[in-house]
């Protein structure tokens, strides 16, 4: 069935690049992507401390770039040492911010009801969460994965309004595909991102639901993207390893524009 959603490529730098590699990084994909990339909105979110850097350099002309950031916390300011409000990151132009990535809740422990904090503090402000969501092995062997996945994204929108639905995008990233080169098939993609689209259906209704954008990621790859872009829920790719190279993170956005 045709949908209106544009496709989305987003590239998570994670912790790589400091300030001048990732200006340079973001010089060197503003010159891949300098001849193309309509109709496929692009999106980076590099570290916090690179944001201002990347978004002085890059410039596109054809494509929608969007500029993101991996995290934030859900207090509007104050005594939060070391903590990132959603106004610094509209300071220095995000328009997007990841939440709830596996990493984040492995290493710092975060939980679905502090990413449901964050995703209303970011949709109060204006700004478009990248919600992850993702089953580790143990729960896809045990063939639980879609109940894991839905549970998860029904947490994260707790008490959420959505206004259009074009102000949320939700990633789904399989723990075991990430940074594995073991990549789920399409089919194992289309399989979750269509019962996290029928969850948002029964949320939301027809009308939003079929305007947020589900994006697949895990070990994504230009060789591989098409084949996930193909899936009648997947609407684009959050990138980790390939999107540290700029010619790769290009062809992945010149796929998702063919
Ligand atoms: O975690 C990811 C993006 O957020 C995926 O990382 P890789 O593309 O390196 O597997």
């Amino acid at each position: 069935m045709p949908n209106n959603r544009t496709r989305l490529i987003a590239g998570n730098w994670k912790m790589n690049e400091t300030y001048s590699e990732g200006v340079t990084l973001a010089q060197d994909l503003a010159n891949a992507l300098s001849d193309g990339a309509e109709g496929v909105e692009v999106v980076v979110c590099p570290p916090f401390v690179d944001l201002k850097g990347v978004a002085s350099v890059i410039e596109f002309d054809k494509a929608p770039f969007g500029l993101g950031a991996q995290d934030v916390y859900w207090e509007p300011k104050g005594a939060y040492t070391g903590a990132i409000s959603t106004d610094m990151l509209k300071s220095v132009g995000c328009t997007y911010c990841i939440i709830g990535h596996s990493e984040r809740r492995e290493y710092f422990h975060e939980t679905d009801a502090d990413i449901n904090k964050k995703m209303i503090a970011l949709l109060a402000a204006g700004l478009k969460p990248i919600s992850c969501c993702g089953e580790s092995l143990e729960v896809r062997e045990a063939g639980q994965q879609v109940d894991f996945v839905v549970g998860q994204v029904k947490e994260d929108l707790a008490g959420v309004e959505l206004a259009t639905g074009d102000e949320l995008v939700i990633a789904y990233e399989p723990i075991w595909a990430i940074g594995t080169g073991k990549t789920a098939t399409p089919e194992d993609a289309q399989e979750v991102c269509g019962a996290i689209r029928a969850c948002l259906v029964e949320l939301y209704g027809e009308d939003i639901a079929g305007r947020v954008r589900i994006l697949y990621g895990g070990s994504a790859k230009p060789g591989n993207v098409a084949g996930f872009l193909a899936e009648e829920d997947v609407d684009g790719a959050l990138v980790g390893g390939a999107s540290l190279v700029a010619s790769d993170f290009a062809a992945m956005v010149e796929k998702a524009a063919e």
